[in-house]
């Protein structure tokens, strides 16, 4: 763990909450080290910090056990971005996220932007289980490929989506939550913020669903999120420095594929 001294100040905080078991802690691993690897139940909080072109996000992972839900608020105080959990085979999972973890979010920004993500679409989504990007390989597979030649492996053949979930891993777990379950889950968390639909980002662009186990959207969703937080940054800056103007376009995306630093 680095010395505190030496670290990095974070311009931006991002949160990540939910139930226990729904994958939080999975999903920062998989963004943050490119694995899927065992994990132990989160005690209290953990605390990532990514460099994002010339910016520094703290990500926050926070215990979704009972005992540690006092914890929760405090984690959110000053989040400019929430990310509420849950699993897509586990509906109760979801139903926590209003009754549990939204007043939570009280402590955040005003103008905290809200992403609801659904987690294990691997268990549902054969795509999922194949990972969404193009050449049909698992996250841990290019990583291997390129740790041991240094080279991506190039597909010999376009890989053909299985028919269903049962041919490719013979795990079939029934989905609990739909998209639509979700996202009107994200209507009803505007309503509780007071904030009107037409002036907010739209339900279909903040639900996402995800795989920590395959990769899938697991990038698109932190970096979809980094790229939203930014003018929460600049205007940040702005307070703190008294610059006048910043060129909004200019920083975009700038960090795309900045390594991922954790403490
Ligand atoms: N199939 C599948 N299993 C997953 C996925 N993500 C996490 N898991 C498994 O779900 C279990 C819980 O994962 P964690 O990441 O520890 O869950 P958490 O939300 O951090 O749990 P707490 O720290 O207790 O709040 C572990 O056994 C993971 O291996 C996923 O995308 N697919
Ligand atoms: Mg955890």
């Amino acid at each position: 763990m680095p010395e505190l001294s030496k670290m990095r100040k974070p311009d931006v905080k991002v949160v990540i909450l939910g139930d226990m078991n729904v994958g939080k802690t999975s999903l920062l691993h998989r963004y943050m080290e490119r694995k899927f690897k065992d994990t132990m139940s989160t005690v209290g909080g953990a605390f990532f910090l990514k460099q994002w072109g010339p910016y520094n996000i703290s990500i926050w992972d926070t215990a979704g056990r009972e005992q540690f839900h006092g914890l929760g608020s405090m984690y959110c105080r000053g989040a400019a971005a929430v990310i509420l959990t849950y699993d897509v085979t586990n509906w109760q999972s979801l139903a926590e996220l209003e009754e549990r973890f939204l007043s939570l979010t009280d402590t955040a920004n005003n103008d905290c932007i809200y992403a609801i993500v659904g987690n294990k679409a691997d268990l549902t989504d054969p795509q999922a289980q194949l990972l969404a990007n193009q050449d049909g390989l698992t996250e841990d597979q290019r990583e291997w490929d390129m740790e041991r030649t240094g080279e991506p492996r190039v597909p010999s053949a376009c890989p053909t989506p299985p028919a269903s979930p049962i041919s490719l891993s013979g795990v079939s777990v029934n989905k609990q939550v739909s998209r639509e379950d979700a996202e009107a889950l994200y209507g009803r968390i505007l309503r509780y913020k007071g904030l009107e639909e037409t002036n907010s980002l739209p339900a279909d662009k903040m639900c996402f669903e995800t795989s920590a186990k395959t990769g899938y959207n697991v990038d698109t969703l932190f970096e979809t999120l980094f790229d939203m937080v930014l003018p929460s940054i600049l205007k940040k800056r702005t307070e703190r420095e008294g610059s006048p103007t910043v060129d909004l376009e200019e920083c975009k995306g700038t960090g795309k594929r900045a390594r991922a630093a954790c403490c």
